[in-house]
């Protein structure tokens, strides 16, 4: 029978072929230049909150370019900062690079790049639901949490040892512990911030971005349990790495920071 291979995915300097917003006014990610940055006082005044409970993670899933975790949006809310309303996490991903390299974070910090970059993403709870709000310019907030290769993180084993039961797309396993994603968030709590979009296709320029400033420390193990999860390349099922967007045009906009 006639095999249909579901075709391989288009890099990321082909997506604006189809979806034009790509060469956008508000993409993501971007090169966070800190003498840039702003301070803004407004930020500090009304500090970002988070809210996670410990048992809103449902489920892991080998999505076909990441891993994700799936969570129940029960408890799990963000306010103040650069936000007008209360958003909550709908799930986690991340992005990473080769074995063993520096790159594979989305953001860069004066041309600096992680190793990875952890992505929790929320939607503006005056929408009725994350669908209707993915493609609204207030719709997302996404925290972004840089990954250094260093000693073990132990929050994050729960999840990394998980990566080796999903290896392929749609792959899912259930999450049967208690888990806090805030551990995953560095002590200090600073951050930059701007208007932004997904990283990824459709790309929708719907995200507030809240970039963490320190990254946390995760293992050389960690950071290799990520190449368990396995994805569609040129050549057949391979290792699933490199799968980060490069830094897009700021055009203009601002960034904010504590
Ligand atoms: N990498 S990122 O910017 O945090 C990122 C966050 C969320 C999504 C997402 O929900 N895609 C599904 C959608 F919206 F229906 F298309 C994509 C990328
Ligand atoms: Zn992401």
């Amino acid at each position: 029978f006639l095999q249909v291979a579901s075709p391989v995915p288009q890099g990321p300097n082909k997506w604006h072929e189809q979806f034009p917003i790509a060469k956008g006014q508000r993409q993501s990610p971007i090169d966070i230049v800190t003498s840039n940055a702003k301070v803004d006082k407004a930020l500090s005044d009304n500090p970002l909150k988070v809210s996670y409970s410990n048992n809103c993670c449902q489920s892991v899933t080998n999505t076909g370019a990441s891993f994700q975790v799936v969570v129940d949006g029960a408890g799990t809310e963000i306010s103040g900062g650069p936000l007008d309303s209360t958003y909550k996490l709908v799930q986690f991903h991340a992005h990473w690079g080769p074995l063993g390299g520096d790159e594979g974070s989305e953001h860069t910090v004066d041309g600096v790049t992680y190793p990875a970059e952890l992505h929790l993403v929320h939607w503006n709870q005056k929408y009725k639901d994350v669908g209707e709000a993915v493609d609204k310019p207030d719709g997302l907030a996404v925290i972004g949490v840089f990954f250094s290769r260093g000693k073990e993180h132990a929050g994050f084993k729960p999840i990394s040892d998980l990566f080796a039961k999903v290896p392929r797309k749609a792959d899912k396993v259930d999450i049967s512990f208690n888990y806090d994603p805030a551990c995953l968030l560095p002590a200090r709590r600073d951050y930059w911030t701007y208007l932004g979009s997904l990283t990824t296709p459709p790309l929708f320029e719907s995200v507030t971005w809240i970039v963490m400033k320190d990254p946390v420390e995760v293992s050389a193990e960690q950071l290799a349990a990520l190449r368990n999860l396995l994805w569609e390349t040129p050549s057949g099922e391979g290792q699933m790495c490199n799968n980060y967007r490069p830094p897009q045009p700021l055009q203009g906009r601002l960034v904010r920071s504590t």
